[in-house]
């Protein structure tokens, strides 16, 4: 695996096509990031506890049910090359986003400058994850904030082949809108693809302009087998 593979992967996505489904409902699932093997791998990594900084068991926090593990730096390899690939690719989402808000869009046009400012202002521990759910387990709908420094969408990537390693644990987002009843959107993530998100709220066009809706995301209860994800938000936690 180099540089090189992981980053034409992420180019082969039709990026303005993203785009629209993430302004649409604030998500959109992206081609395949990594191969089988590389899947296997990951899933294999989650039980060396040396790669771990902490593990969460997701009842205990009344987070849903199942378990997840914050990946410590540095990143496996291809952990380290999606993010670097992907931060430029979504930059100019967010800062459309930002723009339409009326907010100033604060974001570096690389990921480790951006990473060095989350430290600066105290956020400085990694937030990549592993996630495991087996049969009855599900992800309780939140939104990943870890602190003021905020990059707004973030990426999943299924480790797991729905259908045949787990049915059910489909990915969901539900947008709160104004003065309204709440839309959800789900969404079967194939096998080693990546999908797309909003990590807190979405941009909506209103007859007095932009406005931010809130958007939580979470995963439907896995009914049988085992689903393993790997999430990565791109900013650092305090
Ligand atoms: O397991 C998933 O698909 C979603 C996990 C999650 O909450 C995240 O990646 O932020
Ligand atoms: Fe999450």
């Amino acid at each position: 695996m180099s540089a090189v593979d992981i980053g034409a992967r992420v180019a082969e996505a039709d990026w303005d096509a993203v785009e629209d489904g993430l302004d649409a409902v604030g998500g959109a699932v992206l081609p395949q990031l990594l191969t089988a093997a590389e899947c296997a791998g990951l899933r294999m990594l989650y039980r060396d506890d040396d790669r771990f900084r902490s593990t969460i068991d997701m009842a205990r926090y009344r987070f849903g049910s199942g378990e997840y593990r914050y990946l410590s730096r540095p990143y496996p390899e291809v952990v380290e090359e999606l993010k670097q690939a992907l931060y430029p690719r979504l930059l100019p989402i967010v800062r459309n986003w930002w723009t339409r808000l009326g907010r100033a869009p604060e974001w570096p046009d690389s990921l480790d400058e951006w990473l060095d400012r989350c430290h600066l202002a105290g956020q400085t521990r990694s937030t990549a994850i592993l996630l495991r759910y087996g049969a009855g387990d599900w992800n309780a709908l939140h939104r990943d904030l870890y602190g003021d420094m905020v990059f707004p969408l973030q990426v999943v990537v299924n480790l797991s082949e729905p259908g045949a390693d787990h049915t059910g644990g489909e990915f969901l987002l539900v947008e709160q809108r104004a003065r309204a009843q709440s839309r959800g959107t789900s969404f079967t993530v194939p096998h080693g693809h990546g999908l797309a998100f909003t990590t807190s709220e979405r941009p909506v066009a209103s007859a007095r302009g932009w406005s931010a809706a809130p958007v939580r995301h979470g995963v439907s209860t896995v009914h049988s087998g085992e689903r393993f994800s790997l999430g990565l938000v791109f900013h650092d936690a305090a």
